[in-house]
């Protein structure tokens, strides 16, 4: 078996809580976010931006996610707000994958958006290959238009994924996985 197909076999995502500093620097995230426009784009219309967390860039996104909770749950405790915070804490490095598809004559914004996903696993596979873990995550902060607005979305563009990345401080087990026979049919048999 082929280093690729290792990988792919094996990979799972770590949860930004078993992620921890040092994250990809300049050069290893410029590789990544590359390899993250190497997808399939349907009229090469590269409909997806990218927008880099980390130091007080992070810390700032950070604190606007607590806000925005806190407006949204005034009877929250500071716990509970922190625990929210903590969300773009963990990572020492986020990539949020911002889907910026559009209406096209051609091209439909479902197979838009799918590029977008691909964008999202393909800066996963190439976060591992480096030796980093990382997990794809939206939480609920992805789809509030307040905590869009403020980290400088546009109102017809949307998160797609926040790609946490960082070094693992522990291998998690790996999950089910579906079993094929319950998904796979071929046609005609
Ligand atoms: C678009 C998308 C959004 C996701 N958002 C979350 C999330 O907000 N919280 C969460 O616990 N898992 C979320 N997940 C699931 C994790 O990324 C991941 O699938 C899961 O932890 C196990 O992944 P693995 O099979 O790569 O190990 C999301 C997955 C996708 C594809």
């Amino acid at each position: 078996m082929t280093d690729t197909l290792a990988l792919l076999k094996l990979r799972r995502s770590v949860p930004p809580q078993f992620l921890t500093a040092p994250g990809p620097d300049e050069s290893q995230l410029g590789d990544i976010l590359t390899i993250g426009t190497r997808v399939p784009d349907h009229g090469k219309l590269a409909p997806w931006r990218f927008i880099v967390f980390s130091g007080a860039g992070r810390d700032k996104a950070a604190e606007i996610v607590a806000q925005a909770f806190k407006a949204k749950n005034p009877e929250a405790d500071a716990d509970k707000v922190a625990f929210e915070r903590n969300r773009l804490l963990q990572a020492p490095v986020i990539v949020a994958v911002v889907s910026t598809a559009r209406p096209h004559v051609k091209i439909p914004e479902w197979e838009q958006e799918l590029s977008a996903g691909a964008v999202c696993m393909n800066m996963l596979v190439a976060a591992h290959a480096m030796g980093f873990g990382a997990s794809w995550l939206t939480n609920w902060f992805s789809f509030d238009r307040a905590v869009l607005t403020a980290l400088g979305l546009g109102t017809d563009e949307r998160i797609a994924g926040f790609i946490h990345i960082g070094t693992p401080t522990a291998a998690p087990a790996d999950r089910e996985r579906p079993v094929l026979a319950d998904i796979v049919s071929h046609y005609g048999a």
